[in-house]
């Protein structure tokens, strides 16, 4: 799915205006229509309905959703900030309208002492501010939304295409925002709604479809993308009937160290359950019964020194691996480091790098500039900054992570709940699949399994990327609806990947 910046949103506006069939006033009765379907299947009329309303567009949804609300029985309050001389045409028609039927439920708002006392059981919906929003809120107007905020224990609220005071494609990072319980956003994902910084202001997202444009969604390019089923489905290749397991690629895994060999088994256990013909683990001598014992189906290379590796860069001139992982449980000791070195100069095809490896990298900055073309690293914000360096916001971190992910011709992630992925064309891809029972030891080793496994089968970067991360959410959603996101560990993540690869594609 595209994430529209709020100018394309405009843009995809006009153009349906112009293009199909509806007027701007009706399109604007379809999406406070479809609100308040959405709002009549959640709250009864026993509630009072307060709806407060900025004076552009998005007030005028609320003007809308204030009249058929009427109409449908429940008893509304509107309140008009009178921010602004200039209402939107819109804004004026469906307060005409909303005039002539139900006069007496309009109130005007000109600074904070005219907020109303709310009763105890009533509904706030927040109709302020939308896409129009492009500098923080100030003055008595930020009032309202604190006045709003403080209700927020009390009552239920309900933002129309975004929290109030919120900007849909920068950071509103410390500005006034109303703290919505649910959003109800009209054809997309504002990239507002995916930034962390952003995840208590939104509530529960639904996107309401209100027929925009079709041409003008798939004519219309986007840098931000929200992976769903339809982009899997086109990654997605069934095996072949005549395949062997050379088909599918030999992978070998560079992983493990004292008191560290679960996280090898981890992205062993996790690579094998993803498609791979063969595997091959890396790992110290205190690793080879561990490994042995718990993962038959992969093959075992046992390093010289006992507690880490050493000397994995040994033959891999002239190793026919389909891909390489290195990270998990790696621990970063010198020799490691100095293994790793001599790798990256004679290995040149894309590895997937993770935990220990990537830190490995922002202690020994050179080597990053050695990591071979495509490869994917596979940071947590920790990680990443080590790596990369702070960043003010979420936005300016979106920033930076495409900078690294374009000048390095590298596919670089960042975990979150909806992770992010930056691709070398500059192209950002959200993942929503996953949940925060995944946010346990080892569920970051099974992601460097899933994508080594799918990297060594003839996935390209980011077809494995898009993939593996959708399907690593997609088995973690599994496991916490088997054992709660409290009970799942990483180890379930992996008992999903079998249904996760039947269902979720
Ligand atoms: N996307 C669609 O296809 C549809 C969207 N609808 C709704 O329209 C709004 C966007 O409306 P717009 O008039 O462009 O902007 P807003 O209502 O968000 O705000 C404009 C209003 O607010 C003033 N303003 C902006 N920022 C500030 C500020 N920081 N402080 C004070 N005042 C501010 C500005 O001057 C204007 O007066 C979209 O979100 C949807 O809700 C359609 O109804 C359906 C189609
Ligand atoms: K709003």
């Amino acid at each position: 799915m595209k994430i529209f910046s709020a100018e394309q949103i405009r843009e995809a506006d006009q153009f349906t205006i112009q293009h199909t069939p509806i007027s701007s006033s009706d399109l604007m009765e379809r999406a406070a229509g479809k609100c308040v379907s959405w709002y009549e299947d959640h709250f009864t009329p026993d509630h009072p309905v307060y709806i407060f309303c900025g004076k552009g567009n998005n007030g005028g949804d609320g003007l809308v959703m204030a009249r058929l609300l009427q109409q449908h029985g429940y008893t509304v309050n509107t309140f008009i900030l009178q921010h602004s001389n200039n209402p939107s045409k819109d804004h004026t028609l469906k307060l005409q309208q909303l005039t002539d039927h139900y006069p007496s439920s309009i109130h005007s708002i000109g600074d904070l002492s005219d907020f109303p006392e709310l009763p105890a059981n009533a509904v706030i919906i927040d109709a302020i501010f939308g896409t129009g929003m492009s500098r923080p809120v100030e003055g008595w107007l930020a009032g309202i939304i604190h006045r709003i905020n403080d209700h927020r224990l009390q009552h239920t609220i309900v933002s129309v295409d975004l929290p109030s005071g919120m900007i849909a494609d920068e950071s509103s990072v410390h500005f006034p925002v109303i703290q919505a319980h649910y959003t109800l956003s009209f054809e997309f994902y504002k990239l507002a709604f995916l930034l962390p910084e952003n995840a208590m202001l939104t509530g529960e997202v639904h996107i309401l479809p209100i027929g925009l444009s079709p041409e003008y969604i798939s004519n219309t390019p986007t840098r931000y993308h929200l992976t769903d089923s339809t982009i899997i489905k086109t990654i997605y290749r069934p095996r072949t009937p005549f395949a062997n397991k050379g088909t599918y690629g030999h992978a070998l895994l560079i992983a493990g160290s004292y008191g560290k060999i679960g996280a090898a088994v981890l992205s062993a256990k996790s690579c094998l359950r993803s498609g791979v013909g063969l595997l091959s683990c890396y790992v110290p001598q205190c690793g080879y019964d561990i490994m042995q014992i718990s993962e038959p189906c992969a093959m075992c290379i046992v390093d010289e020194n006992t507690h880490y590796n050493t000397h994995f860069h040994q033959g891999m001139e002239s190793a026919r691996y389909k891909a390489i992982g290195i990270g998990p449980g790696l621990d970063t000791q010198t020799a490691t480091a100095k293994s790793l070195e001599r790798l990256l100069a004679v290995w040149k095809s894309p590895m997937v790098i993770d935990a220990d490896a990537l830190n490995l990298l922002s202690i020994y900055p050179s080597l990053l500039q050695e990591v071979p073309k495509n490869s994917i690293l596979t940071p947590h914000p920790k990680e990443f900054e080590r790596l990369f360096g702070s960043s003010q916001n979420d936005i300016d971190r979106l920033e930076l992570l495409s900078r690294e992910a374009v000048s390095r011709h590298l596919y670089i992630l960042l975990k979150g709940r909806y992770t992010a992925m930056a691709c070398p064309d500059g192209s950002i891809y959200f993942n929503p699949t996953g949940n925060p029972g995944m946010a346990t030891g080892g569920s970051g080793d099974v992601l460097t399994g899933i994508l080594t496994g799918l990297l060594a089968q003839g996935y390209s970067s980011k077809e494995a990327l898009l993939f593996g991360v959708w399907i690593h959410g997609y088995a973690g959603d599994l496991a916490a609806a088997e054992h709660s996101q409290e009970a799942m560990t990483a180890a379930d993540i992996i008992n999903g990947l079998g249904k996760a690869f039947q269902e979720g594609i």
